[in-house]
C-alpha cells in the first residue's frame, strides 16, 4: 500500500486535527506523512474574513496542492470549507463531532462585567450578530490569527473576552477557563474535521469511507445544505446545528441581520428518514420568510 500524504495547515490546531486522521488511517494500515502547506489565510491578518473577499481562505492552498497532486488528502476544519467546493475535490469523510459550541473566554485582567458590558474581540460576522441579538449596545473589535494569536492579543489587552470555539480549547488542551454562552447558535458543522480528497481518486475515497462517522456525517451535511441554500455565496451570520435523538433529528437554524436585529430562525424536530433535502429545504423556507430580503440588506452593506 502506498503512503498516504496528509496535507495540513501548519497551525497548532491544524496538525492536531492531521494528527488525528493519521492515527486512524494507521489504523487501516496505511503509511502516513504529514504534509504543512502554508496558506494565504494566515498571511492575510490584518483583515477580517469577509473583507478578504474570498471564499475559503484557508482551503485555497490545500485545495491547490490537492490538484497538484502534492498531497493525497487535506485535514479541515469543516466550518472553514466552503459549501461550493473546487471541481474534482470532495469531502470524503469526517469524524466524529466533538464540543461543537462557542464559549466566552474573558482577559484574566479585565474587571468580571456583565455580558452586556464586555468589549469583545471577535471578527465573525455570526458571532457578533447572535451577540447583539441578545445585548444590542455591545462594543467589538475585529481579532484575527490562531487560538494562540488571539489568546496573545486578548492578554495584550484588547478587549475584555473574545469568543472561541470550545472544540479548538479542548483539542489544544488549553488550561483557560472559558462561559457557556447558549444563545450563540453554532456556526454549521462547527467541531468537525473532514477529509477532503481528489474526487477521481475512486480506490484512497472507498477507504477514507470506512472511517467516516455516519451520524456527524449526516448532521453536516443537512447543517451545510442550509448554508449553502441560504447563502448563495455571500456571508452572512447564520447558525445551523443538527443533533440525532434516538432516530429523530433536531435541527436550530438563524439567519441574522449584522446588528442582529432581524432574525429569522427555526426550530425542528424530523425523523432522520425524511433527511434527505431537509436543510435545502428548511433554508427555501427561511428565505421566503423574510430571509431574502434580509440576505440582500446584508449584501449590501458589506
Ligand atoms: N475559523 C477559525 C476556526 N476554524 C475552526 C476552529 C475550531 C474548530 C472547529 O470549531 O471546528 C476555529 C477557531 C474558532 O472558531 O474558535
Amino acid at each position: 500500500m502506498n503512503k498516504i500524504r496528509i496535507g495540513t495547515r501548519n497551525s497548532p490546531l491544524a496538525l492536531w486535527q492531521a494528527h488525528e486522521v493519521e492515527s486512524k488511517l494507521q489504523g487501516l494500515g496505511f503509511k502516513t506523512e504529514i504534509v504543512p502547506i502554508v496558506s494565504s489565510g494566515d498571511k492575510n491578518l490584518d483583515q477580517p474574513l469577509y473583507a478578504l473577499g474570498i471564499t475559503g481562505v484557508f482551503t485555497k492552498d490545500l485545495d491547490i496542492a490537492l490538484l497538484n497532486k502534492e498531497i493525497d488528502i487535506a485535514v479541515h476544519s469543516l466550518k472553514d470549507v466552503p459549501t461550493q467546493l473546487p471541481e474534482n475535490i470532495q469531502i470524503s469523510a469526517v469524524l466524529e463531532r466533538d464540543f461543537p459550541e462557542d464559549v466566552l473566554v474573558r482577559n484574566n485582567d479585565a474587571e468580571p462585567l456583565d455580558l452586556e458590558v464586555l468589549k469583545i474581540a471577535t471578527s465573525s460576522l455570526r458571532r457578533r450578530a447572535f451577540w447583539l441579538k441578545e445585548f444590542p449596545e455591545t462594543e467589538f473589535t475585529d481579532i484575527r490569527g490562531n487560538v494562540q494569536t488571539r489568546l496573545k492579543k486578548l492578554d495584550e489587552g484588547i478587549a475584555d473576552a473574545t469568543i472561541f470555539s470550545l472544540a479548538g480549547i479542548k483539542r489544544m488542551d488549553l488550561d483557560i477557563n472559558y462561559e457557556q454562552i447558549p444563545f450563540l447558535l453554532q456556526a454549521p458543522s462547527q467541531g468537525v474535521v473532514a477529509i477532503a480528497s481528489l474526487s477521481d481518486n475512486a480506490e484512497l475515497n472507498e477507504s477514507l469511507k470506512s472511517i467516516s462517522h455516519k451520524e456527524t456525517e449526516i448532521c453536516v451535511t443537512i447543517e451545510r445544505e442550509f448554508l449553502k441554500t441560504l447563502e448563495g455565496g455571500c456571508t452572512a451570520p447564520i447558525g445551523a446545528k443538527a443533533e440525532m435523538l434516538d432516530g429523530q433529528i433536531r435541527f436550530q437554524g438563524r439567519l441574522c441581520s449584522l446588528d442582529g436585529k432581524n432574525c429569522i430562525e427555526t426550530d425542528e424536530i424530523f425523523d432522520w428518514n425524511d433527511s434527505e433535502n431537509f436543510g435545502d429545504k428548511i433554508a427555501l423556507k427561511v428565505l421566503e420568510n423574510g430571509g431574502r430580503e434580509l440576505m440582500e440588506e446584508i449584501q449590501k452593506s458589506l
